[in-house]
């Protein structure tokens, strides 16, 4: 293999930023238009070969022949692989999961399975690996298995796939957001304030205060008690005081003990806030219209048809393919329909079906109900929203609905909504936000909370017990009305995309 190296490095050597040599003038294309990645190149179909062409890749398998060894290389730019056709004795070293360079020509093919392939003249190995230890194999490997290799399951086609995805849809939610007004901000990790107890906490302490005892103390770093963020919406609430409509694309941490794709410790949390404004329905439709920018947005481009193709090594705990294309379909879809949880719950009851929890009015809604929900009143494929929730089984920070809107059903209700799909389920909500200061103060103390309102400013330093008093400063000094939504996992789609909800990086 280091045989290889001196006899490439004069030819292959960069002449500047691009990985290809200037083209001989018999070459037909010109340096600008060759394509730099794999994914490039196999879009590229010339009608006759073009020679010098280089490219890094991968080696995801080889098929070793006689004369030839048939390598498919890939560079995370592409589900599909790169068929390399390499002689015989220029491919020592060429083993799967090599970090390589290889040149030649760019030809229309001859065998089945690919429009083009590269005759290699030219192969250097960058970076070798022992295919015998390498433990990544191009045969199936069980979920199980990968996720005991972190750091190597992004290697996996489909896997990157994934990841470019989640990369395209971040920018196509900032091009979203960007193009309506709205700051992108962001919000403390480390925080004082826990939320709503949206979920259990991590507590931040520093290895010295772990191993503190009763007979060696420690100083606390801290002043306070400080938690890994669990949401970053009371922090956006402050800052659209100053700047208006904001929002934020946050790591968010909860700890909770759980397998199922559903409950991360660690994940990525969308949040905006929309000031002056106490219609929940703008709330919903900016919801609404920023899951539709990114649908259409993506709905041609190459990574969701890669997502979609049935083709490739996906993993058997995935939803089928039709499956996400229909989710995506959905996605959609005109108007989303919008009920009452109060309706949602006549639906439920009146539903023909076995629930295993009996529905029923203040108590929360359950997987299976959410998902007979989206079945029925979305028909199976469009979002539906579910508003007006008991005021009981929701944060304190939410806005109180008007009591008299349902004269036949006087119950509290607040001003929110959550965003159910079919089979997802919860993936997207939202609420008005308390901004009256006597209604919040009220609602703290029904939950337990003991706010103590100042005349001055909160000085949050100095209480180190009462960390949501500045949340009610913001409630004294010019408090509009105003709402706001989150998603969790968006880059996912919430989820919806790479079906089970995993962190493919270390
Ligand atoms: N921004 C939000 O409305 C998210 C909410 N605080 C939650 O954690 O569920």
């Amino acid at each position: 293999m280091s045989a290889l190296l001196p006899r490439v490095r004069g030819a292959l050597h960069r002449t500047g930023p691009s990985r290809f040599i200037v083209p001989s003038i018999s070459s037909r294309a010109s340096l600008s238009t060759l394509p730099s990645n794999v994914s490039g190149l196999l879009d590229f179909k010339p009608s006759e070969a073009v020679e010098n062409v280089k490219i890094d890749g991968y080696v995801r398998s080889v098929r070793a022949q006689k004369r030839h060894h048939f390598v498919a290389l890939g560079d995370g730019s592409s589900l599909e692989s790169l068929q390399a056709v390499v002689p015989a004795d220029q491919a020592e070293g060429l083993t799967i999961g090599a970090a390589v360079r290889l040149g030649g020509s760019w030809v229309p093919s001859q065998g089945r399975g690919q429009s083009h392939e590269l005759q290699v003249s030219q192969a250097a190995v960058l970076g070798p690996s022992d295919a015998k230890t390498f433990p990544i194999q191009k045969k199936y490997q069980t979920p199980e298995f990968l996720r005991t290799l972190p750091h190597l399951r992004p290697r996996i086609p489909f896997n990157s796939t994934v990841l470019r995805f989640r990369s395209e849809v971040i920018a196509s939610l900032t091009s979203f957001f960007n193009s309506h007004q709205f700051i992108q901000t962001h919000t403390p990790i480390l925080t004082a304030s826990d939320c709503e107890g949206a979920g259990e906490v991590f507590h931040i302490v520093t290895e010295n205060e772990q191993r503190a005892s009763p007979t060696n103390p420690a100083k606390p770093f801290f002043r306070r008690d400080v938690y890994a963020t669990v949401s970053s919406q009371l922090h956006l609430e402050a800052l659209s005081q100053a700047l208006g409509n904001v929002w934020t694309l946050s790591p968010t941490f909860r700890a909770e003990q759980s397998d199922t794709p559903r409950h991360l410790s660690e994940f990525y949390m969308l949040e905006a806030e929309l000031s002056f404004t106490d219609s929940p329905s703008a709330v919903m439709d900016l919801l609404e219209n920023m899951l539709k920018h990114v649908a259409s947005d993506l709905s041609d481009s190459k990574v969701v048809s890669e997502l979609l193709s049935p083709v490739g090594d996906r993993s058997p705990d995935l939803a089928p393919t039709e499956q996400v294309a229909q989710r995506w379909r959905g996605l959609t879809q005109d108007m989303w329909p919008r009920i009452t949880y109060t309706e949602a719950i006549e639906l439920l009851e009146a539903a023909d079906v076995p629930f295993s929890h009996k529905p029923s009015w203040g108590k929360d809604l359950h997987t299976e109900h959410e998902k007979y929900i989206a079945t029925k009143v979305g028909k199976g494929y469009s979002p539906v929203f579910v508003t007006d929730y008991p005021r009981d089984i929701k944060p304190f920070y939410m806005k109180a609905g008007e009591k008299d809107r349902d004269v036949s059903s006087p119950r509290d209700t607040v001003e929110c909504f959550d965003l159910l799909v079919p089979e997802f389920c919860e993936i997207a909500g939202g609420s008005m936000r308390e901004h009256r200061l006597e209604y919040l103060i009220e609602s703290m103390r029904s939950r337990g909370f003991n706010p103590t309102p100042s005349e001055g400013a909160s000085n949050s330093l100095q209480q180190p017990d009462n960390r949501l008093d500045w949340y009610l400063d913001l409630r004294r000094w010019g408090c509009p009305p105003h709402g706001g939504q989150y998603m969790t996992q968006p880059p996912s789609l919430g989820g919806m995309v790479d079906v089970i909800a995993e962190r493919l990086t270390p």
